[in-house]
């Protein structure tokens, strides 16, 4: 069986829609040129669609791995404006995110069109990260752990339990994103363990992030908890050396944790 200490730890850079082919390569050179070499833990970067070949050529030899923010389920055809699964592999991507309650609020996106989305990712080789969390109104009305588990049991229905030994899990308390107001280590620790029960002995392999207003300065309190393997950042990875030492401070827990 797997313990936490086998779990990788991961931090992952969610751009959003932010970024110029000149300020993403004064970015990623920073990042380059900063980094230290991580033994524990992966780092990935998801630019917008349009810079996805930019990133996968700076970062070809760089230990550094590319995402994408969202993809369309089907393989192809009449779907103007959207992206395929096939076409961000082609890309060079080895993450995709799905289900950012972003694209839920903002594309109206349902439990059943990112368990969609989650299936096509597989499919495409694509390893999906699958955002989950609760708004602020269900937190306060005592029903956090009743929402996300109903965005889980939709796209553990559609993809079987086994599907995610090659996914991502994030919990992404709406309220936390992009507020500056973080979920205390003890209120994220309470949700992935809650997360990871819902997938039995399988859930000990899974790697569960924490998003929503992570800094460098609180990072390492929430990787301290059993349950969290790891980050989802948006403002943080916009600036190198916040995205380099939230790596470190990844790094730091877990060369602990296998000592
Ligand atoms: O939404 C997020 C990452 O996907 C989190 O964003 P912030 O880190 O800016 O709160």
């Amino acid at each position: 069986m797997q313990s936490r200490g086998d779990r990788r730890k991961l931090v992952v850079g969610n751009w959003k829609m932010n970024g110029t082919r000149a300020a993403n390569d004064r970015l990623l050179q920073a990042i380059l040129s900063g980094w230290r070499p991580l033994q524990h833990v992966d780092a990935a970067i998801c630019p917008p669609f349009v810079y996805l070949p930019q990133l996968a050529e700076t970062l070809a030899s760089s230990p550094l791995i590319v995402g994408a923010q969202s993809l369309n389920p089907r393989a192809n055809g009449a779907f103007t404006g959207e992206i395929s699964g096939e076409m961000l592999s082609d890309c060079g991507c080895h993450y995709v995110i799905v289900g950012h309650n972003e694209r839920r609020r903002m594309q109206s996106e349902s439990d059943l069109y990112v368990a969609e989305q989650f299936l096509a990712a597989q499919e495409s080789g694509l390893t999906p990260i699958l955002c989950v969390g609760e708004s602020e109104q269900a937190r306060e009305a005592g029903n956090a752990l009743d929402a996300i588990g109903q965005q889980l049991r939709v796209v553990i229905e559609a993809a079987g339990l086994e599907a995610f030994s090659r996914a991502v899990v994030a919990y992404e308390p709406i309220w936390a994103v992009g507020t500056g107001k973080t979920a205390t280590p003890e209120q994220a620790q309470e949700v992935h363990t809650f997360i990871r029960g819902q997938f039995g002995a399988q859930g000990n392999g899974l790697v569960i992030l924490y998003g929503g207003s992570v800094k460098a300065d609180n990072a390492l309190s929430l990787f301290a908890e059993p349950d969290i393997d790891g980050a989802l950042l948006g403002g943080a990875s916009l600036n190198a050396e916040e995205f380099i030492a939230i790596c470190q401070s990844a790094e730091q827990v877990a060369t602990g944790m296998t000592q």
